[in-house]
């Protein structure tokens, strides 16, 4: 046995931040089992063999909340590493094109304003995706426009 087998097993995690006409974000509520249960995150998933980023995103996003969308600009790739787990996340700013999201695999989902994301309990790797999102609106003075 070598030293590296103890490494946690890497993930490339497609992230969407979706966006819908009243500048609001969807967060989805993890199902309550398992290492990050009940916390909230931006829904995303892992990366299939052969898929691209936005096709990873747009699948995950139909596969769990049954909506389409548009895969906008990338906001920000973060590493890190859980005791479990390590994860690359990658983000992208997405828009709600058709559908209206349903649960089909979280717990509880809601839209909210940048402001009121503090009231969410997110895994640790997501403030910076916040602090991100916060700096993005603050350098453009003006609503999102992200496409
Ligand atoms: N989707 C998502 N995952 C996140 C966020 N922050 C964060 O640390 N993660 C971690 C939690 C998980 O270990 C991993 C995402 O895996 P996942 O469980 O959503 O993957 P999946 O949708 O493909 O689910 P499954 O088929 O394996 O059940 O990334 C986030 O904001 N969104
Ligand atoms: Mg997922």
């Amino acid at each position: 046995m070598t030293a590296n087998t103890s490494l946690p097993p890497h993930k490339i995690i497609g992230v969407a931040v979706i966006w819908n006409d009243h500048q609001q974000i969807l967060i989805d509520r993890r199902l309550p089992e398992g290492v990050m249960g009940g916390l909230w995150e931006f829904p995303g998933g892992k990366l299939e063999p052969g898929e691209t980023i936005p096709e990873c995103i747009k699948r995950e996003i139909k596969e769990e909340l049954a909506i389409e969308i548009e895969v906008g600009k990338h906001l920000i790739t973060i590493d890190h590493t859980y005791s479990h787990l390590s994860v690359t996340l990658t983000v992208h700013h997405c828009r709600l094109l058709t559908g209206i999201p349903q649960p089909i695999q979280c717990d509880q989902i809601c839209w909210v304003k940048l402001d009121d994301l503090d009231n969410f309990t997110f895994p640790p790797a997501n403030h910076q995706i916040i602090a991100a999102l916060r700096q993005q609106v603050i350098t453009n003075k003006q609503e999102p426009n992200h496409f």
